[in-house]
C-alpha cells in the first residue's frame, strides 16, 4: 500500500533539478523531488552500494530471489535497468520457491511468471514439496502456526541454496530492505540475541562451505521508497501479506520502528549504521540464567568482506562438512533443515499412532532451534 504523501505546497520545484514540479518527499530525507529526480536518485544509490561492496564481478550469474512481492519485484526491476546501464556484465535469473501455501504463494507465482515475461529473465521455482515432502501447509497443520516462520526461513534459505547450485549460479540477492535490516538489529537487541547482532548487518554473505554468496542491495534502501518506485512505474507485484501471521516479536520491533520513523526519519540508516559499527566486547563468563540451553553448534552465516575475504568465527568446522542426512553443506552432522524435519516426522509418526493432535515433539524441537543463532 502506498502511504499517503506529506502535502507539498503547489507550484513548490523540485529541489535537485530546480526545473520541474516537485511531487513528492521523499521519505528518507523528506527532500521534494520530481518523479525523475526520484528515480534518478533510488536508483543511482542502489548502484552505489553495489559498486561500494562490489557485490557483483562481470560474468556472475546471479538469481533474484523472486516472490512476487514488491521488494523482490523492484529488485528486479532496478537489477535489469543498472545491468544495462553500467553494464555490469551479469546474468539475471529469477528464483521462485513455493513454500506450497495455498491461497498466497499460488497466486504470487503468477505474478512472478508475468514478471518473467516483462523483464525477459528466465525463471526456476523450486517447491518445498519436490525437496522436502513437506508444503508449509502441511507443517502448519502438524506443528501448529506458531513456528511457521522458523520453519520456513530455515527451509527457504536452504530451497534458495539449492535451487541456485542447479542452476549454477554464484550469488542469490534477496529483497531485503534497510527496515528489515534495522528491524533485525533491534530485535536482536531486544533480546539480548549477540550472536545475530554481530551478523545482522552483513550485506554479502555465505553460509560455511557453500560456492553461493548472498545479498541484499537494498540494505540502504527505505521500504516507502520501494513501494513508491513501484507505484509511480506502476509494476506489477503481488501485495498481499503471508497467510501465515509474521514473527510476532518481528511485529512488534516493526512497529517500534514505524513509531520512531514517523518522529526521526532517519532513525532506520541510524540504527543500521549503529549495528555496523557495534564492537561487541568480549562474552563475560555466561551466568546460568542467562545461559542459551543449546548444545548444538550454530551453523552460523558468515560475513564476505569486500575483498572477497570471509570473517570466520571460532570453533567452526571444515568447509565441505556435509549433512549426513541430505547431503546439503553444513556444519553440523545434521543440517537445521533436517533437524527440523525429523521433528516433524516424528510427529507425524505420533499422529499416527496416537490419533491426536499433540504437537509436542515438533513445538519442542522448534523452541531448541529458535534459540540457535542461524
Ligand atoms: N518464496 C520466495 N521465493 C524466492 N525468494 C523469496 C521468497 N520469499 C522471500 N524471498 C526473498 O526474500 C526477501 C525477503 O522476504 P520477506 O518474506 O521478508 O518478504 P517481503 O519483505 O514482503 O519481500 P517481497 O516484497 O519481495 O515479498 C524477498 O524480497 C525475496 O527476495
Amino acid at each position: 500500500m502506498v502511504e499517503k504523501q506529506k502535502k507539498i505546497k503547489p507550484g513548490a520545484l523540485c529541489e535537485l533539478c530546480h526545473g520541474r514540479k516537485a511531487v513528492m518527499k521523499r521519505p528518507k530525507n523528506l527532500q521534494k523531488l520530481c518523479k525523475e529526480c526520484f528515480y534518478n536518485v533510488f536508483e543511482t544509490e542502489i548502484h552505489n552500494t553495489i559498486v561500494g561492496h562490489e557485490l557483483f564481478k562481470k560474468g556472475d550469474r546471479v538469481a533474484i530471489g523472486a516472490s512476487g512481492g514488491k521488494d523482490s519485484t523492484v529488485l528486479a526491476a532496478v537489477l535489469k535497468t543498472l545491468n544495462e546501464r553500467y553494464n555490469y556484465g551479469v546474468e539475471l535469473v529469477l528464483l521462485s520457491i513455493d513454500e506450497g501455501i495455498k491461497g498466497y504463494r499460488d497466486d504470487s507465482l503468477a505474478t512472478v511468471k508475468r514478471n518473467q515475461k516483462q523483464y525477459e529473465m528466465p525463471l526456476e521455482i523450486v517447491s518445498y514439496k519436490e525437496l522436502y515432502d513437506w508444503s508449509m501447509d502441511e507443517i502448519v497443520s502438524c506443528a501448529g502456526i506458531r513456528s511457521s516462520c522458523t520453519y520456513c526461513g530455515v527451509l527457504r534459505r536452504q530451497a534458495l541454496d539449492r535451487g541456485a547450485a542447479k542452476l549454477g549460479i554464484d550469488h542469490v540477492v534477496t529483497g531485503h530492505n534497510a527496515d528489515d535490516v534495522a528491524e533485525t538489529v533491534l530485535m536482536n537487541i531486544l533480546r539480548g540475541d549477540t550472536a545475530r547482532l554481530e551478523s545482522s548487518c552483513s550485506i554479502l554473505t555465505q553460509s560455511s562451505g557453500s560456492p553461493i554468496k548472498r545479498s541484499k542491495p537494498f540494505k540502504y534502501t527505505y521500504q516507502k521508497e520501494i513501494v513508491l518506485y513501484a507505484h509511480y512505474k506502476k509494476l506489477d507485484y503481488f501485495s498481499t501479506e503471508c497467510s501465515y501471521a509474521p514473527e510476532a516479536f518481528r511485529g512488534t520491533a516493526r512497529e517500534l520502528l514505524k513509531s520512531l520513523e514517523s518522529i526521526r526519519p532517519s532513525c532506520i540508516m541510524d540504527i543500521i549504521y549503529s549495528g555496523e559499527h557495534l564492537v561487541l566486547g568480549q562474552k563475560k563468563k555466561v551466568t546460568q540464567q542467562r545461559k542459551k540451553p543449546n548444545k548444538i553448534k550454530n551453523d552460523m552465516e558468515q560475513e564476505v568482506r569486500s575483498d572477497g575475504s570471509i570473517k570466520i568465527k571460532q570453533n567452526e568446522t571444515k568447509d565441505g562438512n556435509r549433512c549426513e542426512k541430505c547431503g546439503y553443506i553444513t556444519s553440523n552432522r545434521i543440517c537445521k533443515a533436517c533437524l527440523l524435519l525429523g521433528g516433524l516426522e516424528a510427529n507425524r509418526a505420533k499422529l499416527d499412532i496416537e490419533g491426536n493432535t499433540a504437537v509436542d515433539g515438533a513445538a519442542k524441537l522448534t523452541r531448541t532451534l529458535e534459540k540457535l543463532a542461524f
